[in-house]
């Protein structure tokens, strides 16, 4: 197939703002949706919910449109119950690695959701897809990964809207998840995650309620025309 000189017209449409109300449900989605480990209900989810938090990551931006991901849907208890076990190690060398005095509270928090989630499901990206040569990552390769952190997130927020928690679990050896879900060599498990339904959320981080981890101030985190300028 030859590809035109000049690319194909594309077609636009109106964009105007969201009505306020429209506008609104997103900043609740945003601002409401909290990292679940503890409060999943039982209550299976639906095939038909699940396509549309699939589609709505499937929708996120890709570099070069690449689409690199891939979703692993979970629901066997077996898979789930191996990829605790590689949590449980993980954690226990994780737990380590921190000063004796936060230690404790470390081992007290619960970092994951695997075997209380009805469904667990990890978010791939191959690297290969689209071959060697992709428009916008021909010099930042990286670029891949963060796409599928794009349609993570994506799916996180849609997640929120219809009632199902989202809890990201990363305390794994990589090799430990790419050999229990065969992955082959050029794939990478971007995001485990373990999804069910809510009657409940956090009202704010657990990490910040539980005292590991406080919310930055914004104002700290903006800067005008340079690192650590301050004044707009
Ligand atoms: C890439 C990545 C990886 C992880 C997380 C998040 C992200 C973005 N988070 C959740 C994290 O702790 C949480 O997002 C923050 O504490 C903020 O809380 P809310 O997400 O606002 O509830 C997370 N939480 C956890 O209990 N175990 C984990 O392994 C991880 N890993």
């Amino acid at each position: 197939m030859s590809s035109p000189a000049q690319p194909a017209s594309a077609a636009l449409v109106a964009a105007p703002p969201f009505p306020e109300a429209d506008r609104a449900a997103v900043y609740r989605a945003i601002h409401s949706r909290r990292d679940v480990r503890s409060q999943f209900t039982p209550r299976p989810v639906d095939d038909a919910t699940l396509l549309r938090l699939l589609d709505a990551a499937h929708h996120a931006p890709s570099v070069g449109f690449m689409q690199p991901w891939n979703f692993i849907v979970i629901r066997d208890n077996g898979v789930k119950g191996r990829v605790q076990a590689a949590f449980a190690e993980a954690n226990a060398e994780a737990a380590t690695l921190f000063p004796a005095e936060r230690r404790p509270l470390y081992s007290a928090l619960k970092l994951e959701g695997i075997t209380a989630a009805p469904v667990n499901l990890c978010v791939t990206c191959d690297r290969s897809r689209g071959g060697p040569v992709i428009l916008g990552r021909t010099h930042a390769p990286e670029m891949d990964l963060y796409s599928t952190v794009c349609a993570v997130q994506n799916l996180w927020l849609a997640a929120r809207a219809e009632g199902i928690g989202v809890g990201w679990v990363s305390i794994f050896r990589e090799g430990a998840l790419k050999r229990i879900l065969n992955l082959p060599d050029q794939v990478v498990p971007v995001a485990y995650l373990c999804l069910g339904h809510v009657d409940e959320l956090h009202a704010e981080p657990e990490l910040q309620a539980r005292g590991w981890r406080s919310r930055l101030p914004l104002e700290d985190l903006v800067f005008h025309d340079g690192w650590g300028q301050r004044d707009g």
